[in-house]
Parts: structure tokens; C-alpha cells; sequence
């Protein structure tokens, strides 16, 4: 069952189009990816799904059913641009923005203690906004994104700003949310946390959706029918007209070999070929990252259009 829903959503800025009837289906208790390049129309979407702006045509779902107003305290949403207020104490800003998405006063607190002990900044209830870094800022941004338990939980860029550990983090409490049964929603340019996370995506281009699905199968389907192997061997010198060798590396008492398929045959078949010669230590078929397949998509996109 999907949770989230966009359906032929268009948006024209004063002269650009910035959305071109985007539909994309988020299923529930997922991490769906949405990416592009800059300027594609990610922000301009997510601030559609939030309400922030009108489409001028098409539809949002929750649920199967046409967005309302309450649907808007299910959600929980980081911005890009981050906004508290930097005079504010950090405390009292998180209890407020929890009281402005409907959290009675004695909730807020046990949910912001709760929180604020998760991520070991307890003591940084008193101080102010501007007293801390922009990493330790987002932190903060991020347990009000969720301190509601929101259903929907709209992430734009939510690595830019930390440092590995605490992106790492992060990356636990969404992984942790989705187990829970929330649902994510993720826009980053990072294509890395993309594979660890996020169970679909929508790749939007120069403003129309130009992949949509499963992590796995797109990056099946973009596969180069590249297979690495690893021999017991000192060399690795078969010829084939069924392959191409792309490189070869002597570690110690084995070598790693990668080839490439040149015509359609199981992976079993080249297994079997390559093992009447060498003894295979471990085979594996290399899919494309999520890196090489928006570039892929993205290039071949323009060519296209061009
Ligand atoms: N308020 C606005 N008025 C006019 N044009 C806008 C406005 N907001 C966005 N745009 C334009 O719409 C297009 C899409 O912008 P959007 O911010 O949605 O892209 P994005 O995919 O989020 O990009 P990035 O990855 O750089 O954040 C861009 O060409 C942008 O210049």
C-alpha cells in the first residue's frame, strides 16, 4: 500500500516549469529516495506534498485519500534551509515547535527528554542556537522533525552539515523510524546513503520523473553484465569470444579478475567456463551504483533531448 501519492503534479514559475506532471508512490513504512540534479524540482515537490505551495494541477494521496489539513500534523519535515531561532534556547525552541504541531506541553517534555538522551545532548538544553556548530543545529532540527511521531517524514538534504559519525547517526534513527512503520521520504544529492537507505526512488530531471522504483531492480536493469571473480592463480590468461577481461589483480596467493559478458549467457555458464580452468575462490556480478546510474540516466536524458 502506498502512503504517499503525487499524481501529474505541474508547477510553472513566472517562466520555468518546474514540475511536469510528476507522479511518484511511496509505500508505506519505506525510504523512498527522491533525487536529481540541482534545479531539477525536488524542493519544488517536497513543498507541494507539505502545502508550503499550490500545484497548479494534479493531486496529492495520503493514504488513498486526497491530502486534507489534518494530514499536514502527520507529517514531519526538514527543510533545506534550516530556520531556528538563534537567540532561542535550544530546549525551549524544540518544545515549541513540538507544541505548534499539536504536542500538549507534558508530551512535548517526556518526548524531548527521551530524545535529547538518545542523542546524548542533554545538556544542551540551556544554551542558545547560535552557540552551537551547524552540525550540532541539525541535530537539534532533526529531533524536532520528528519529536511528533509524525507518520510521513520528509528529509531535504539531511547529511549536508555532518560530519560521518554524526551521519551515521542519522542514518540509524531513519532506518530505525521505517522499522517502526514510518514512512521517509529523502531528498539527497548524497548517492551513497541512497543504497544504504532508501528502498525506492524517483529520479527527476529537467523537471519529469525519468526512473521510478525499486534500489535493487533499477540498478539491475542498468547492470554493465560486469562479474568479479577471485582465483587461485597466479595469473588469469583464458581468451574468449563469450568475455571480455577488464582488469586483473594479483593479491597474493589469488587474483582478482573482472569481466565483462559480451554475449547474452547465464552467469552459471561463465561460472562453469572460467572453473574448468582456475579454481574460483568467490564470484560476485557488479551492479552500477546509484552514482553511475543517475549519471547514466541523467546524461542520457539530455542527449535525448538534444
Ligand atoms: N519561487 C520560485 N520562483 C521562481 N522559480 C523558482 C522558485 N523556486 C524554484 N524555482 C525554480 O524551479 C526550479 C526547480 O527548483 P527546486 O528548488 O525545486 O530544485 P531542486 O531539485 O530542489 O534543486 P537543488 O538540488 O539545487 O536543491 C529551478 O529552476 C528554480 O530556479
Amino acid at each position: 500500500m502506498y502512503y504517499l501519492e503525487t499524481k501529474d503534479i505541474v508547477k510553472q514559475y513566472a517562466e520555468h516549469l518546474a514540475l511536469n506532471g510528476v507522479s511518484i508512490a511511496v509505500p508505506q513504512g519505506s525510504v523512498f529516495g527522491l533525487l536529481g540534479p540541482n534545479g531539477a524540482g525536488k524542493t519544488t515537490l517536497i513543498r507541494i506534498i507539505t502545502r508550503i505551495i499550490a500545484p497548479d494541477s494534479g493531486v496529492i494521496l495520503v493514504n488513498g485519500r486526497p491530502f486534507s489539513g489534518q494530514d499536514v500534523y502527520r507529517i514531519g519535515y526538514l527543510p533545506e534551509e534550516r530556520g531556528l531561532y538563534k537567540k532561542m534556547k535550544v530546549g525551549d525552541q524544540v518544545m515549541y515547535l513540538a507544541q505548534l504541531r499539536g504536542m500538549s506541553r507534558k508530551n512535548a517534555q517526556t518526548e524531548l527528554t527521551k530524545w535529547f538522551r538518545q542523542f546524548n545532548i542533554t545538556n544542551w538544553y540551556n544554551r542558545k542556537v547560535e552557540e552551537l556548530s551547524k552540525g550540532m543545529q541539525q541535530k537539534v532540527q532533526f529531533i524536532a522533525t520528528v519529536i511528533h511521531n509524525p507518520e510521513l517524514i520528509i528529509l531535504d538534504e539531511p547529511f549536508s552539515g555532518f560530519d560521518p559519525l554524526n551521519a551515521d547517526i542519522i542514518k540509524n534513527e531513519i532506518l530505525r523510524l521505517k522499522n517502526e512503520g514510518k514512512t521517509v521520504l529523502l531528498s539527497t544529492h548524497d548517492m551513497e546513503s541512497v543504497e544504504e537507505l532508501c528502498d525506492n526512488i524517483a529520479l527527476i530531471n529537467q523537471s519529469k520523473v525519468v526512473l521510478h522504483g525499486n534500489v535493487f531492480e533499477i540498478r539491475n536493469a542498468y547492470r554493465q553484465h560486469v562479474l568479479r571473480f577471485r582465483l587461485f592463480s597466479d595469473d588469469f590468461e583464458m581468451e574468449n569470444e563469450s568475455f571480455t577481461v577488464l582488469s586483473k589483480e594479483k593479491k597474493h596467493e589469488y587474483i582478482d579478475v573482472r569481466i565483462q559478458k559480451k554475449v547474452e549467457m547465464e552467469n552459471t555458464e561463465l561460472i562453469k567456463l572460467i572453473l574448468n580452468t582456475y579454481p574460483v575462490i568467490s564470484f560476485e556480478e557488479e551492479l552500477p551504483t546509484m552514482r553511475e546510474v543517475f549519471v547514466s540516466a541523467v546524461t542520457s536524458q539530455s542527449i535525448k533531448d538534444n
